[in-house]
């Protein structure tokens, strides 16, 4: 059977009811931006865009080309598309209303607008991470503060992985589907429909050389794993890292596993690695419509209320029973130490 089009399924969608035209549309932007940044990296030294862009983001991270490239070209997409009230991205300080009031529409966007960014100069897959919100009622020029929604609000979240093929995975709250970009044609095309993340695995993700930072849940646990089939576990587990958050996630969405990036001694005052609204979040609503889970290692994700628009988070996602066993040496060492 012929895949349908990206275009097709948001229009279905509509018709069913369950998203309005406004983010149908929205959604397409994002889709197009993302076409327009994967474009980009595909031109890769030839097209000057490798390499460091000489700045800092307000994390404190050095800026690559391509991060501040990416931001501008969804920036540039969304203020004009009428379907946006403001938007909030790893790159920028602060959020931004959308500048023409008579342009603002009902939603909040928040994005990494290229993941996964010390990958990029070793032609290593990279990503883009997204997130939609309800601008709250009443809200004309929505600050910082109206972004601060739990995971659980989300309308819709996706990411794009930039690698051999160039993949949209998307979720409005009825499944998560995979989209495939037909370069040729530039239409993005259903490859997978209704993903299911398995719910048990043999494959884990993490940084390891940050071993002797984790804290002790996170020490038993991955000790556990590393005796195999003659430990408590009773099997061989293997390990990945591609140290691009999308890309890691994509193979769980393919065939399952357990992704991590826990409290370390180094991120502790942070609160964690990774950031809570624009890619624990998303990632954590396109898995568990997928059947997986995500925690914190002592909270379901999607139930964090938010303070801070770059705020940090532990994580733990994919298949669901390994991320129970995983909250499991959490609550275990909470109770007994
Ligand atoms: O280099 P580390 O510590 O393994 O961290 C890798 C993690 O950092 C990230 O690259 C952070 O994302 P950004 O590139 O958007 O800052 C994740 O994609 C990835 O999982
Ligand atoms: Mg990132
Ligand atoms: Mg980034």
């Amino acid at each position: 059977m012929k895949p349908i089009s990206l275009t097709r399924y948001l229009i279905e969608e509509q018709h069913a009811g369950r998203i309005n035209a406004d983010l149908r549309l929205l959604i397409e932007v994002v889709a197009r931006a993302c076409k327009s940044i994967s474009i980009a990296i595909g031109k890769g030294a030839l097209g000057g865009v490798l390499g460091d862009a000489g700045t800092g983001n307000i994390q404190g991270e050095a800026q690559k080309k391509l991060d501040v490239l990416s931001n501008d070209i969804l920036l540039e997409a969304n203020a004009w598309g009428g379907h946006l009230a403001g938007l909030a991205s790893e790159e920028m300080d602060h959020s931004q209303p959308i500048p023409d009031a008579a342009r603002r529409g009902n939603y909040l966007l928040l994005f990494d607008p290229l993941d996964g960014s010390s990958n990029i100069d070793v032609n290593i897959s990279v990503g883009t991470i997204f997130s939609v919100l309800r601008c709250p009622d009443g809200v004309t020029t929505p600050g910082d503060e109206h972004f601060l929604q739990p995971g659980t609000t989300q309308v819709c979240a996706g990411y794009t992985t930039y690698g051999p093929s160039t993949m949209l995975v998307l979720t409005v709250g009825h499944g998560t589907h995979v989209f495939t970009l037909d370069r040729e044609v530039g239409t993005f095309m259903m490859t997978r429909r209704d993903v299911q993340v398995p719910a048990d695995t043999k494959e884990f993700a993490v940084n390891m050389s940050n071993q002797r930072f984790w804290e002790p849940p996170m020490q038993r646990y991955v000790a556990d794993l590393l005796k195999g089939k003659e430990g408590p576990r009773g099997k061989d587990f293997n390990m990945r890292w591609v140290a691009s958050m999308v890309a890691d996630v994509h193979r769980i969405i393919t065939r399952g596993g357990i992704f991590s990036y826990p409290l370390d001694e180094k991120c502790r005052e942070k609160g964690g690695k990774l950031r809570l609204m624009y890619e624990a979040n998303p990632m954590a609503f396109i898995i568990e419509q997928a059947g997986g889970a995500a925690s914190t290692g002592r909270q379901r994700m999607l139930e964090v209320q938010p303070t801070g628009l770059h705020q940090r988070v532990p994580v733990f996602l994919g298949s669901r029973n390994e991320v129970a066993e995983a909250v499991r040496y959490h609550e275990q060492f909470d109770r007994e130490g």
